[in-house]
């Protein structure tokens, strides 16, 4: 296992990002699962700062239980003109009884004299004062020297004498921060291995400070710059899960700990932890209610998801021909997705995916897959997109493959109307009919706009034969114009997506009128629930 540490800011730094508020409960949680991927120290918050930090530190030391990484508590060097054993948010470090504590302090001279408006001596006894404090009080102590590159551009010698300044008072690490990540890749490398040079802190091994590095994301090149970094000398990597953080983001850290493990070979978590990355990314998501970003780099639910039909031809043959790596390294999965630009291929793999293989040899099956690909062609070209409705694939594919899609119900017809009454809301009205095991039901369904009490009466006309459907949930209902030159004239095309409580799946409905469009991806959503639970015919 390499000694390079991995440090993750998700519960300080990415919690500045906007639109994101944790809980005391929300942080305990997501430093469990930080400690489930294997980083070597998560930074719990700043002690002192605010209530809830306090307190999280406090209920860490009771309910938290670390089995791999040293929790860090976040602060300041003390306040100009003070001392740091009379600074109450110094004090607040100490009483979190943090066994790391990481430091933010001024590199940049026009910080030290703008922004905290005192001198570059003052600024320098500053972070000596702290760290000496917090190393007697028997503190390992960090420190994340803030804006470090833009203060290296305006006065190298300053922003050196400021790690040194660390150093020499017992600073264990010195994290180099582009605080306002504006660097570039070649930059970052340039400056890191002169600071290696300058510091006499090339790599882990022979000196007991190591460099460490810091990088937001405003140019796109926090990873970049990051991995640069630790090829120029760095040995402790800072950074976020899903790259959270003030304005674009943090360094993605599992990003930057997979590049680093499964590109260059550096040993950074065990391989077993490695593969839970993309399961902790995405429990970390719903613990934040940040959508996690399907594109994300390893971990994203697209990261291994193909649309090409060309794609999907060589995969056949390979799956190495058109993925870096293999999935399950990140605990990620390969996909097939459906559309326009599928070839027979695609479908062929698509079917395995759903447990349905299908023989390119056979002529029968060879001929069905001709004939699904040709009406996803033609339905795509009317407004379906099968790629957003799996679902809905999933029972194209199954009516055409003998005796893979039951028969639950037929339906015979609906309707629906909106009656406007004279106190109140509009209310809407509709009514079903359909046959389910050779009987006809006629339900009839209320609902504060049409679609939902088309909703109502189809689950009314199912629920006798089919009670399981009352586990079902429409979650998500999403309406698009497809031809806005038509103005109400146009195509629509409704997606709904419905949970059973386990999983979601989408489907899809395509008809000029929206009603239509609605029924249809309604009646697929319940179909597909049916089929999903296995339900019998009855
Ligand atoms: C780059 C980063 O992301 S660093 C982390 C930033 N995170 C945060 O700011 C979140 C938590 N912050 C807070 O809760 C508050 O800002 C507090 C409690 C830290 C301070 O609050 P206040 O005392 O009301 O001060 P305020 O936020 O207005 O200003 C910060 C003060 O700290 C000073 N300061 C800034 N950096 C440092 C530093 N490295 N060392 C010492 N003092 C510093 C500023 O000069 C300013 O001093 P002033 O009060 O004499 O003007
Ligand atoms: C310390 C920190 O978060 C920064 O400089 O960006």
């Amino acid at each position: 296992m390499s000694d390079l540490h991995v440090y993750d800011t998700t519960l300080r730094d990415g919690a500045q990002q906007e639109g994101l508020n944790l809980s005391v409960a929300d942080k305990l949680t997501i430093a469990s699962h930080l400690d489930d991927l294997g980083v070597g120290f998560i930074e719990g918050g700043w002690p002192g700062a605010n209530p809830k930090d306090t307190e999280f530190f406090a209920r860490a030391a009771t309910d938290l239980t670390l089995k791999n990484a040293t929790l860090a508590a976040f602060g300041a060097t003390r306040r100009a003109g003070g001392s740091a054993a009379t600074d109450p948010l110094v004090r607040a470090l100490l009483d979190s009884q943090a066994s790391v504590v990481t430091l933010v302090a001024k590199s940049h001279v026009g910080h030290v004299e703008r922004a905290l408006r005192t001198t570059r001596e003052e600024n320098l006894e500053m972070i000596r004062d702290t760290v000496s404090f917090l190393r007697g009080e028997g503190r390992r102590v960090f420190l994340d020297a803030e804006h470090f590159f833009d203060g290296y551009a305006v006065d190298r010698a300053y922003a050196l004498e400021a790690l040194r300044a660390a150093a020499e008072s017992g600073a264990e690490v010195l994290a180099l921060c582009d605080t306002n990540g504006g660097m570039l890749p070649s930059r970052i490398g340039d400056v890191v291995a002169d600071v290696a040079d300058a510091l006499g802190v090339a790599g882990a091994t022979g000196t007991d400070t190591r460099l460490g590095i810091h990088c937001h994301n405003d140019t796109g090149c926090a990873v970049a710059n990051s991995m640069v970094a630790v090829d120029a000398g760095a040995t402790h990597v800072q950074g976020t899960v899903n790259g959270y953080g003030e304005r674009t983001g943090n360094a993605n850290l599992v990003t930057v700990v997979a590049n680093l493990q499964l590109k260059q070979g550096v040993q950074l978590i065990e391989p077993h932890r490695l593969q839970e990355s993309t399961r902790i990314s995405h429990a970390i998501s719903e613990v934040t209610n940040v959508p996690a970003y399907s594109r994300q780099p390893y971990t994203g639910a697209s990261a291994f998801a193909h649309k090409a039909g060309l794609h999907a031809s060589a995969i056949k043959v390979d799956p190495d021909l058109y993925q870096h790596l293999d999935p399950k390294q990140v605990g990620n999965d390969m996909r097939m997705l459906i559309s326009d630009m599928a070839g027979r291929a695609s479908i062929e793999l698509k079917a395995r995916e759903l447990g349905l293989d299908l023989d390119p040899t056979d002529a029968a099956d060879s001929a069905l897959v001709q004939r699904v690909l040709a009406k996803v062609k033609d339905l795509e070209l009317r407004g379906y997109t099968f790629d957003a409705a799996d679902a809905s694939f999933e029972l194209l594919l199954r009516r055409e493959v003998e005796g893979a899609l039951p028969d639950f119900f037929e339906v015979e017809s609906w309707r629906v109307i909106t009656d406007s009454q004279s106190h109140g809301d509009a209310l809407s009205e509709a009514t079903v009919k359909i046959t389910t095991g050779g009987k006809r039901v006629l339900r009839t369904g209320e609902g504060n706009g049409p679609v939902n009490a088309l909703d109502h009466a189809l689950r009314l006309a199912l629920a006798t034969a089919y009670p399981e459907i009352e586990h079902l949930e429409l979650i998500d209902y999403r309406v698009r114009i497809l031809d806005a030159a038509h103005g109400t004239d146009a195509v629509t095309r409704v997606l709904i997506e419905t949970s059973d409580g386990e999983t979601t799946w989408e489907t899809i409905g395509v008809a000029a009128n929206i009603l239509e469009a609605s029924w249809d991806a309604l009646v697929e959503s319940v179909t597909y629930g049916l089929l999903r639970a296995a339900v019998p015919v009855r």
